[in-house]
């Protein structure tokens, strides 16, 4: 039987080219086999999805994808489905972090190890503040897709095509830039493939030795969050010379796990890069670890939703203010039939003001049905508004309020908070106000660099880590009746 492609396309079905053959390791997924019968998806309304205005060319694109090798293992994705089953319980943290929308232009050896290193000090201030270990889940090497609000961008008198990310279109504002191109598709894959690359050499190569957790701050000025850091860097130093001094092994702490998710969003990139895992005979993701499905694309009778529940990665749905407890029950039911731990994680964007409102419902009819899932607060993409100044930004109070508003709403439940999602960049850019460097309105211009959402730049990340690291001790270490 052939696999059938047309996810989202009621007219088009068609067939790819026999797959390369690839290794018969055991924990390797094998490459895409159309006898297998598993890789058919059904024609279901796919939104968000661009007009590519040449057929061939994307039918090329899809069979090129189709044969290229998986960029992360089936293995892996088990790995993390059972740290996330860790966090659904309160034995972990979930640290999920990366830019808003990446950029091929961005996919640099500095930025990629900024990041990464932005992500690893959060990580040890979150583990060490608060004596849990922390799952790092990069919002990197796939996030090349947008969900957009409006399908076309005016600017004066000229109306062009909304940018939907690098994945798609560019970002620059002319008519050729904004066509959509398919061959873009291929790109992201092979600039993913090259940002994996370098994020597995530095976590695994000796960079992310946590004895190395001094020099991740070197370069920064002694002020703010970074005097801080130091000061908690030398507490970490303190407990491992203390420990080596007992003689323990520290081998494990030369390499950390890092994982790499994005938004599922464009479906001709996430099908061709679906393949069955050969240990199991079951479908797998291999685009990344982790995927989730956005709040503009959540719809249960939906191609999204229908892609994501036929993988068997972990995967996530983000949950807006208008998610009604009853459709959420439906979203579990569908996603995650045998309620396995660590499958399906729900990122809350509820928005500073409503989230004690709108939060408790859903949680509570959650916990009720007995489904144990992972709750995570994404406080950026509900606190987004123009600043006076005529930028997309975010207020970091914001930010540090629906954080605590969903601590509050699971500390009154006895429920579990899972971790948190942002968007953040190793850069010191200006696109978040506040924070204690106090951003304003005015500063936006500096380095206003995000090809879409805002981000906190290096130190509003080490400051929220800290005042999360603050939340979660006081979970942590209160008596639970
Ligand atoms: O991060 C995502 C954005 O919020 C989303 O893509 C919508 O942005 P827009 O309202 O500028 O289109
Ligand atoms: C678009 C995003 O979020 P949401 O779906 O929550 O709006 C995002 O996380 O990039």
């Amino acid at each position: 039987m052939s696999a059938s492609w047309a996810g989202g396309r009621p007219t088009r079905t068609s067939t790819y080219p026999e797959p390369v053959s690839t290794t018969s390791r055991l924990d390797l997924p094998a490459v895409n086999t159309p006898s297998s019968g598993a890789l058919s998806w059904p024609d279901l309304p796919a939104a968000q999805q661009p007009n590519w205005p040449d057929a061939v060319a994307l039918e090329r694109a899809r069979a090129e994808l189709a044969a290229s090798p998986p960029l992360v293992f089936a293995g892996e994705c088990d790995v993390l489905r059972q740290n996330l089953a860790a966090a659904a319980q309160g034995e972990a943290f979930l640290l999920q972090g990366g830019d808003c929308a990446e950029m091929f232009s961005a996919a640099t050896a500095d930025n990629i190890r900024d990041r990464v290193k932005t992500i690893l000090q959060m990580a040890a201030v979150l583990t060490y503040g608060a004596s849990t270990p922390v799952i790092k889940l990069g919002r990197i090497a796939g996030q090349y897709a947008k969900p957009r609000s409006k399908d076309l961008e005016v600017r004066g008198d000229v109306t062009l095509p909304a940018y939907r990310g690098d994945m798609v279109n560019d970002f620059a504002f002319t008519e050729e830039s904004r066509r959509p191109d398919p061959q873009r598709l291929v790109r992201a894959y092979h600039t993913s493939a090259a940002t994996l690359n370098l994020v597995r050499a530095f976590t695994t190569g000796g960079f992310a030795d946590l004895r190395h957790v001094h020099e991740w701050n070197r370069g920064f000025i002694a002020n703010g969050a970074y005097a801080r850091y130091e000061s908690t860097a030398q507490d970490i130093d303190r407990a491992m010379k203390f420990m080596a001094a007992c003689g323990v092994d520290f081998d494990a702490l030369r390499t950390v796990e890092f994982f790499a998710s994005h938004e599922a969003l464009l479906l001709d990139y996430e099908k061709p890069l679906t393949r069955i895992d050969s240990r199991t005979g079951l479908p797998y993701a291999v685009s990344g670890h982790f995927v989730w499905v956005g709040e503009r694309t959540r719809q249960l009778d939906g191609a999204h939703v229908d892609f994501v529940s036929r993988i068997q990665n972990p995967i996530g749905v983000k949950l807006g203010p208008t998610a009604d407890p009853d459709e959420v029950l439906r979203l579990i039911d569908r996603l995650d039939p045998e309620r396995r731990p660590g499958r399906l994680t729900f990122i809350a964007r509820m928005g500073a003001p409503r989230v004690r409102e709108k939060l408790p419902a859903l949680v509570e009819r959650v916990d009720r049905s007995g489904a144990k899932v992972v709750w995570v607060c994404d406080p950026m993409h509900g606190n987004t508004f123009e600043s006076t100044t005529g930028y997309k930004t975010r207020e970091f109070d914001d930010i540090i309020d629906e954080v605590r508003g969903f601590f509050e709403v699971h500390e009154a439940l006895g429920t579990v908070p899972g971790g948190i999602h942002v968007e953040l960049t190793g850069n010191d850019v200006t696109e978040c106000l506040g924070g204690s460097e106090k951003i304003l309105d005015a500063d936006l211009e500096k380095h206003y660099e995000t090809a879409c959402d805002p981000r906190l730049n290096h130190q509003q990340s080490l400051e929220l880590a800290f005042l999360v690291a603050e939340m979660l001790r006081s979970r942590v270490t209160r008596p639970r009746s």
